[in-house]
């Protein structure tokens, strides 16, 4: 049984190898209720790795993932999801040519659809459940502001806006820890910064548990409460933005890597 130490989300000496290659070894991590914390790492670190194997897309070579002081190790992503996991994808993945409503509704369906048959006999049961479905996606694209483009065709959105559809489409399903794949990938300094205020609020709004991997350091630094490093597959240091700003092991992971590229 694993123990209940408070954590919604806790990471025990995770491993993880790709043939020879040793993506991650030992790594550990905890994510309280409630908190917007980050994991990051120079590149080829081991950040998506970890990322895959907590959503249940990898399997640990060995190690423990506990969610809701369940142990979750090697969770189908669909299982993860049903116990309250909701995810967004380094590249957008969206029905481009539906509306922006379908789009959120999907991910309703899938977890609390009517059902086939009654979908297909038109029983009263399938449109209540659709009706409701409809309320609880346009309700969560009020909470990121895009309830008046909710039938705007997607493709037709700036970037910005896709983004936020695939929040609404995780948040719709009321999850209990989103966790979001370099979501400024892709986005201008602009986009980047408006998108960091809507994780912040969504967080402080819904006192939602997020763990965000990011690339992009001042967004990190600017709206995360907590932070683990990781670099070259282990722990390299946990704490504060303020506290990891500081940490010499940190600048010279960061530092090392600039080096690297600029005498290459
Ligand atoms: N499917 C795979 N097969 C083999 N090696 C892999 C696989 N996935 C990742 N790796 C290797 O594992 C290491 C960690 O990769 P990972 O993508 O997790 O790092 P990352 O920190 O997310 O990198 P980036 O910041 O560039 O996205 C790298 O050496 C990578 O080449």
């Amino acid at each position: 049984m694993p123990s209940d130490n408070g954590a919604l989300l806790s990471v025990r000496q995770l491993n993880k190898s790709f043939g020879g290659i040793k993506a991650l070894s030992g790594v550990d991590f905890e994510i309280p209720q409630g908190v917007l914390a980050g994991l990051i790492g120079p590149n080829g670190s081991g950040k998506t790795t970890a990322f895959n194997l907590v959503t249940g897309v990898l399997k640990p070579t060995s190690g423990q993932i506990v969610f809701r002081a369940v142990d979750v190790t090697g969770n189908a992503p669909e299982r993860n999801a049903e116990l309250g996991m909701a995810r967004t994808f380094q590249n957008i993945r969206l029905f481009r040519d539906l509306p922006v409503i379908d789009n959120v509704m999907v991910g309703l369906h899938m977890r609390n659809g009517p059902g086939f048959w009654s979908t297909v006999l038109g029983l009263p049961r399938a449109s209540i459940a659709e009706r409701n479905i409809r309320k609880e996606a346009l309700e969560a694209l009020e909470v990121l502001g895009l309830a008046d483009k909710a039938h705007q065709i997607v493709a037709n959105l700036p970037y910005g806006d896709q983004r936020k559809v695939e929040f609404a489409r995780a948040l719709a399903t009321k999850p209990q820890l989103l966790l979001l794949d370099e979501p400024t990938a892709g986005m201008n300094p602009q986009e980047t910064a408006d998108l960091g205020k809507t994780i912040s609020k969504l967080h402080k709004d819904l006192s939602l548990t997020v763990l965000l991997v990011e690339h992009d350091m001042k967004m990190v630094m600017g709206i995360c409460e907590e932070l683990t490093v990781i670099n070259q597959g282990k722990m390299l240091a946990s704490g504060t933005p303020q506290e990891i700003q500081n940490n010499s092991a940190v600048i010279d992971a960061y530092l090392g890597r600039r080096r690297e590229k600029h005498d290459a």
